[in-house]
């Protein structure tokens, strides 16, 4: 009897209060695993229809050799694009020690003292940097298991305060070597598609940089949620660093597989406004990162290549449209673009499918 009386008692489950709690500890995802618990809580619950299973496919991403004959290293980039939207580049340029340094720098920063840490959570990104745990708390179904450092690092760079000192000189010089790699990937992707090298840089797309310090902490329960949702990137083109641990996923032919850690190699992603601006020659792939099982945390660096220009109009490029090949979308200005996608949770391809023309 006394049981009955309790169990009517007891409040409902309060998802945004939970989320509030969560949130007001400043802590994110690594503060619940420090504090000792064993069980994910509700709030990072995925429905059990988009948990990983557990048997991915090998590995068929390519990896391409960026010092190889340029006619050979245009054609591979170009199938890679096309086929499976996602490759990894080896002989890129960047030193694999600054790489190294990054990955400690941001891991660095994920496991300063509390006190230290908290003093850069919060959601406006206005200044440039800032940390929190996951970008779409307050609007997603499920959190999901990680934490994030996010910078701005083009087309101006954070406040030099903004930017935590413990990887500070890490993020400037990751900068350099990134944007320059950007650049020659963005020529890569052009000359693939039989438009001049130049442009997408003519049209700002290299100077748009935000910057992700992913940190994914051990996950005791890591069949009940994820390190990160099925999405597509929003940007031109994703630049990602992971460390040795493993656990990103993409989506191709229908089943997920894993992507491969090698050291010294970045991973590269076409996002969705790259697959409008090629008209569809090039794809915007889903992924996603299993939840950590591992005890070692995981930590990633990303950089999402945008365009600068907020008012000019992007769309398929007009050397891609003809007769034979008409527009796929409509034409949008960047500002109309970034607003929708901050409209959206992460649903995989819902902003080309807003953006696409009902003519096929
Ligand atoms: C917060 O509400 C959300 C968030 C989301 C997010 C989902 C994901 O992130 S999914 C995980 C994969 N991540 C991505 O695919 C995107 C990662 N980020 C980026 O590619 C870029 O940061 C960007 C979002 C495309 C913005 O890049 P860029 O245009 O180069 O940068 P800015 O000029 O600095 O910012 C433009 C505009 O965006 C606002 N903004 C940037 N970061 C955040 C953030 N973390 N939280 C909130 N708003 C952000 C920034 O303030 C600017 O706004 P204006 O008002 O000035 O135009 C899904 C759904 C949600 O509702
Ligand atoms: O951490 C990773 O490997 C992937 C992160 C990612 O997909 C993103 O930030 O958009
Ligand atoms: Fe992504």
């Amino acid at each position: 009897m006394t049981a009955t009386i309790i169990s009517a008692a007891a409040s409902p489950y309060d998802r945004r209060k939970e989320v509030e709690e969560f949130e007001n500890t400043k802590l994110g995802v690594k503060g619940l695993v420090d504090s000792g618990i064993h069980r994910v809580p509700t709030i990072f619950h995925h429905p059990p229809d988009s948990l990983p299973e557990s048997d991915p496919e090998e590995d068929p991403i390519p990896v391409i050799d960026l010092s190889g004959p340029e006619s050979e290293v245009v054609d591979r980039v170009q199938a890679a694009a096309a086929k499976f939207g996602f490759f990894q580049v080896v002989n890129h340029g960047v030193p694999v020690s600054l790489l190294d340094r990054l990955v400690k720098a941001v891991r660095g920063f994920h496991e300063l003292p509390a006190p230290e840490k908290t003093a850069h959570y919060r959601r406006d990104v206005s200044a440039g940097a800032s940390f929190f745990s996951n970008v779409d708390l307050f609007v997603s179904k499920a959190a999901s298991w990680r934490d994030t450092l996010q910078i701005r690092l083009g087309p101006t760079l954070a406040d030099l305060d903004a930017i935590p000192s413990i990887c500070r000189e890490e993020v400037i010089e990751w900068d350099k070597e990134v944007k320059q790699l950007g650049e020659r990937l963005l020529a890569l992707l052009c000359q693939g598609l039989g438009v001049h090298a130049n442009r997408l840089k003519e049209m700002s797309c290299s100077e748009g940089r935000v910057m992700v310090g992913h940190y994914y902490p051990y996950c005791p329960e890591p069949e009940k949620t994820v390190g990160i949702a099925c999405h597509t990137d929003p940007g031109l083109v994703t630049v990602l660093l992971q460390d040795q641990v493993g656990g990103l996923q993409v989506k191709h032919d229908g089943k997920w597989v894993n992507v491969k850690s090698i050291h010294g190699a970045l991973v590269i992603n076409i996002g969705d406004l790259l697959q409008i601006t090629s008209n569809d020659q090039y794809t915007s792939v889903e992924h996603r990162v299993v939840a950590n099982s591992h005890r070692e945390p995981r930590v990633s660096v990303g950089v999402f290549f945008n365009p600068s220009l907020r008012d000019n109009l992007y769309g398929p490029l007009p050397e891609l449209v003809s007769a034979e090949k008409p527009a796929v979308y409509r034409q949008f200005t960047y500002s109309d673009y970034i607003t929708r996608f901050f409209k959206k949770e992460l649903d995989g391809k819902s902003l080309p499918n807003y953006y696409r023309l009902q003519n096929e």
